[in-house]
């Protein structure tokens, strides 16, 4: 498969090399510095694009990448609140994209348990609960994606919480989340039930950076060719 990479950074390099390793070619790799290749032949020639770059440009490198029509899988987080947007433009303009705050196999285990422990929690509610994310010093956003879609799991699941706050809650109806950012810490996430009596968690610890990266060129085999917008769900069933 022909795989254009928008975004060199830490992940865009993971995913280099684990794309190689799985008989792909890397028909070209835009960064912030050549946004004209866009329109080049070899990006036109790409059957995927797989985007990870910053909350503030995510958005204009789907546009580009739907103007040359190449589809789109990315794991960019903090840029969100565009969302309706693009599944819009997938639905009326028949584009491809695939988004995942987090592609790593084990995460998307986690967030099915997160949502199976949240359901069992409505039924004991001496336990509080409360979200912890552990990442490098060089990210951007606060809290992760990944925190983000946890805090959503538990919200639909656990009637007594209503929303998320970044670090205080505000009321006993609000799920506090602690971002935390030391060294070069890949991603750790934890979500802690807590009583008089005990303390009950679970916590994904990511290793190194391989998981998500793997996830992300599974991601866009499963995506060449195919027409919508789509996620995690549609390619493992939970
Ligand atoms: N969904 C998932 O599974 C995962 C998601 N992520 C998310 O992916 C994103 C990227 O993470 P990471 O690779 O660690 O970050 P990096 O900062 O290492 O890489 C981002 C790269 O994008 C480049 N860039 C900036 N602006 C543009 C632009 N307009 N067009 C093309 N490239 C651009 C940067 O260039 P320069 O440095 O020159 O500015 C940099 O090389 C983050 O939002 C992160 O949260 C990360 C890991 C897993
Ligand atoms: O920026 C990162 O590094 C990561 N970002 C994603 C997120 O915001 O959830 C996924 C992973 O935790 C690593």
């Amino acid at each position: 498969m022909k795989i254009a990479l928008v975004g060199y950074g830490k992940m865009g390099k993971t995913i280099e090399q684990i794309a190689l390793s799985r008989g792909h070619e890397i028909v070209s790799i835009i960064d912030i510095n050549n946004p004209e290749d866009f329109q080049s032949d070899a990006f036109k020639s790409a059957d995927v694009a797989i985007e990870f770059t910053t909350p503030a440009t995510a958005f204009n490198n789907y546009m580009k990448c739907f103007e040359a029509g190449v589809p789109v899988v990315s794991g960019t987080t903090g840029w969100l609140d565009r969302l309706d947007e693009v599944k819009q433009i997938c639905e009326k303009e028949g584009k491809t994209f695939f988004y995942a705050s987090n592609f790593s196999v084990g995460v998307n285990i986690f967030f099915a348990l997160n949502k199976y422990l949240a359901k069992i929690m409505n039924n004991f509610p001496s336990y509080d609960v409360r979200m912890t994310e552990v990442h490098h010093i060089h990210k951007l956003d606060a809290p992760s994606g990944t925190a983000i879609t946890l805090a959503e799991g538990v919200i639909e699941n656990l009637d007594r919480k209503d929303r998320w706050t970044l670090e205080t809650a505000e009321k006993p109806t609000d799920l506090p989340i602690h971002a935390i950012r030391e060294g070069e810490v890949p991603g750790i996430h934890e979500i802690i039930y807590e009583s008089e009596a005990d303390t009950i968690s679970i916590k994904h610890d990511a290793k190194s950076r391989a998981g998500f990266a793997l996830g992300a060129v599974i991601a866009a085999e499963f995506t060449a060719g195919k027409k919508g917008f789509l996620g995690m769900n549609d390619l493992f069933h939970f």
